[in-house]
């Protein structure tokens, strides 16, 4: 799928159109340059709706953090406007997988649920039935730091929806993974999309990118891409 960088990313099951989605982030003629440094890009103009899961690539450098930074409000960009809808709760899954290495994966996946003030057994049955359908129903009871990288990063993703988020911002999840982790994270996180919640990966990986419905290279928004003919958004 090809689609112009104004236009909205593709409806999941197609059964949608544009107008009946409820729009979660809006990014409209985006540029941003840090003090002192060149612009990384320009132009960037995309929609993601809540049900759908949209990676951005592109080389190291290009901005891609910066991007999701700036779709969080840690940022403000320098050209252009970034929208989510007031209100709208927005859940970052860090790089690194990280959590306290004595405490047992039911822990730390149920423990949002708990801070929401449901009972500890609800939130623990809520929490074990996330594991299971990612993957991790036998490691329930082991402790975070003897997880492998692709379980510690799937965690990561259960703890996120555990928080009940709209937005889901995830930052190269796969970046110390092998191909079937990345292929497991990338069906993962298509997973998430199909639960309603709006989805942006930042990633390299093309595993990821498959199971993506619309992938946005930031490459294309360079500035001397951009004066070459013209900036894309691809998928
Ligand atoms: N606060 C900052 N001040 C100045 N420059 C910054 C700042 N944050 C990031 N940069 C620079 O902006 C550029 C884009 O960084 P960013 O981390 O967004 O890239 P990336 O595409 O995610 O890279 P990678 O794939 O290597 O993780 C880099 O050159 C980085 O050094």
């Amino acid at each position: 799928m090809r689609f112009g960088a104004r236009n909205a990313v593709a409806p999941r099951d197609g059964s949608a159109t544009r107008g009946e989605q409820s729009t979660m982030v809006q990014v409209r003629d985006v540029g941003h340059r840090f003090p002192g440094t060149a612009l990384l890009y320009e132009h960037v103009s995309f929609d993601v709706a809540a049900g759908q899961l949209l990676a951005v690539t592109g080389p190291s450098g290009s901005g891609k953090s910066t991007l999701l930074s700036l779709i969080a409000g840690w940022d403000k960009p320098t050209l252009g406007t970034v929208e989510v809808p007031r209100g709208a709760r927005i859940c970052w899954v860090f790089q690194n997988p990280y959590g306290p290495c004595y405490r047992t994966v039911l822990d730390i996946a149920s423990f949002p649920i708990i801070a929401r003030n449901v009972p500890r057994a609800l939130a623990q049955e809520q929490a074990a039935g996330l594991l299971d359908d990612f993957g991790l129903a036998a490691k329930v009871d082991s402790r975070f730091c003897d997880l492998s990288g692709g379980e510690a990063q799937r965690l990561m993703l259960v703890r996120a929806i555990c928080c009940a988020p709209d937005l889901l911002l995830v930052d190269e999840p796969t970046a110390q993974l092998d191909m079937r982790s990345a292929r497991q994270v990338g069906e993962s996180l298509s997973l998430l999309a199909s639960r309603g919640m709006a989805v942006i990966v930042a990633t390299h990986d093309p595993f990821v990118w498959k199971a993506c419905d619309a992938v946005v290279d930031l490459e294309r928004f360079m500035p001397l891409a951009d004066a070459e003919g013209g900036a894309h958004a691809v998928a």
